[in-house]
């Protein structure tokens, strides 16, 4: 554990902050590497550093802490970070046993247990009293947006879904989002509803409050750490409905049109309010470039990849010589169907612009190809279509083809008319696919992998 890195603003003043470091850094080691949402699975957490420490209640029984995780190969390197709200008792209730980090030995909390808070309705409570109360408070600074209410006293429930970060909603009328994995700099989850916000798009829920951290790195701009917003109540996600039609063998071609037209919807507000750029070569070379380049760096880390790895690199060599992108604009970056949410009264909301949580988040909040949006939807069709049995290719077919007629009626583009760009994009995201699942579900890499050995042999 290196301590020179720990820095807090409590919980037993200066003296006792590297003791603190070192008396979590063993339960952290064992219990981060367990998390869904830790990014360097697979490899040993050779050391842990306290970058930040914030008590959010008075003692240490709440502790917001940002960290460093080291891991080989690069254990000298700054080590990837990563958020977490400490709770920490003599005892902890049965119901938190799965939140449980571990039991501490030495140090300020000698003799007590520390768990993941946000687990804990109790004290994720405690989140939303501070995002109610804009405002400092030691490294972190919470924030109001000009939209929507933080009525008090809404009681927590945490989400038990598996996620990339950890969400807790209040009351069925407010949901926390608190990202895990932190990057300096404004996070495109917030950026971007705000934006849309401004824009008058009410496809996407406005940020209510959010709250970050100045730091080093960030280009002078604050990291974004969490984000309140609207929570759309009874709502069903795109996946489950696709599922749940492909159970009762019903069409979904309807909704997939809606889904096209609302991607259409929030692009062009997207399009409207924030900048956009023609990607003429040398740009589409380097795009197809750094395709090529994930491609490999996958298939090494995938090995049942490298059968495909010549062809699928055709797919980039078309995009790199074909024909100017007319307009690319900041976009989702992460569109799937689990991304939409169909409200009560039928009409659907698009949730988490966070992008590809693995890519840089400069290049995240960069302008892209509308394509890539609709490749990630024209897969997710296709992984629906995959987890049922019968495998019904149709299915998938009848779909992608509806969710494209339908942004063309609202856009004027269809997708479509550049197949090159589409049949890239759509490679790219079933790479990105094959590298998630390995790390995090590999009973599902077939999925991916099917799609890659079509796309590697169009017909
Ligand atoms: N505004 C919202 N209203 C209702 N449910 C939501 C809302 N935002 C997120 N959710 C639910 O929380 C889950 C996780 O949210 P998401 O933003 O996708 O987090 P992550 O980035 O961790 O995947 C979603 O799949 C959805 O079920
Ligand atoms: O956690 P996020 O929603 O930000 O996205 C990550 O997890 C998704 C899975 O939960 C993953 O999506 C992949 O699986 C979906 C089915 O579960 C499928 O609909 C998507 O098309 C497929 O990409 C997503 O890629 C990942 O970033």
């Amino acid at each position: 554990m290196s301590e020179a890195a720990a820095r807090s603003t409590a919980p037993a003043g200066g003296g006792a902050r590297p003791a603190l470091a070192d008396s979590l850094a063993s339960p952290l080691r064992d219990w981060l590497p367990r998390q869904r949402w830790f990014a360097g699975k697979g490899l040993p957490v050779t050391g842990i550093d306290l970058d930040a420490v914030t008590p959010l209640l008075p003692g240490a029984a709440l502790l917001h802490v940002l960290l460093r995780a080291h891991q080989p190969p690069a254990e000298e390197g700054p080590g990837e970070r990563y958020q977490l709200l400490i709770g920490a008792d003599e005892r902890v209730p049965p119901a938190l046993a799965p939140a449980v980090i571990g039991h501490v030995d030495r140090g300020p909390l000698a003799g007590l247990t520390v768990y993941d808070a946000l687990q804990d309705p109790r004290r994720a409570a405690v989140l939303l009293e501070r995002l109610r109360t804009p405002g400092p408070l030691g490294d972190l600074r919470f924030h109001r947006g000009p939209h929507g209410r933080v009525p008090p006293g809404l009681p927590a429930r945490p989400l038990r879904a598996e996620q990339s970060n950890s969400s807790v909603v209040y009351g069925d009328r407010l949901i926390a989002k608190v990202f895990r994995r932190v990057r300096p700099g404004t996070n495109p989850d917030l950026e971007l509803p705000l934006a849309l916000a401004r824009a008058g798009c009410t496809r996407v829920p406005a940020p209510v409050a959010w709250f970050e951290t100045y730091e080093s790195g960030g280009a002078g701009e604050p990291t974004t750490l969490g984000i309140l917003q609207p929570y759309v109540r009874g709502a069903t996600d795109g996946w489950e409905l696709a599922l749940s039609r492909l159970a009762s063998g019903t069409d979904f071609t309807a909704e997939a049109r809606e889904l096209g037209r609302a991607t259409a919807e929030v692009h062009a507000a997207l399009a409207g309010s924030l900048p956009t750029v023609t990607l003429t070569r040398p740009r589409t070379e380097e795009l197809a470039a750094s395709m090529i380049r994930r491609l490999d760096a996958t298939a090494r880390q995938v090995p049942a990849l490298l059968p495909h790895v010549p062809a699928l690199r055709g797919a980039f060599a078309d995009l790199a010589v074909g024909a100017p992108v007319r307009r690319a604009q900041r976009i989702h970056g992460d569109l799937h169907l689990g991304q939409f949410l169909r409200t009560r009264s039928g009409g659907w909301q698009l949730i988490d612009f966070e992008g590809e949580p693995s890519r840089p988040l400069a290049e995240r909040r960069m302008p892209h190809p509308p394509h890539r949006d609709v490749a990630g939807m024209l897969r997710s069709f296709d992984y629906a279509a995959r987890s049922h049995r019968p495998y019904d290719p149709s299915w998938a077919r009848a779909c992608r083809a509806a969710y494209c007629e339908g942004y063309a009626a609202a856009t004027g583009c269809d997708p479509r008319a550049d197949p090159p760009l589409l049949r890239a994009y759509e490679t790219d995201k079933a790479v990105y696919e094959s590298l998630y699942e390995a790390r995090h579900r590999p009973t599902w890499l077939e999925v991916p992998l099917a799609a890659l050995s079509e796309l590697a042999s169009p017909g």
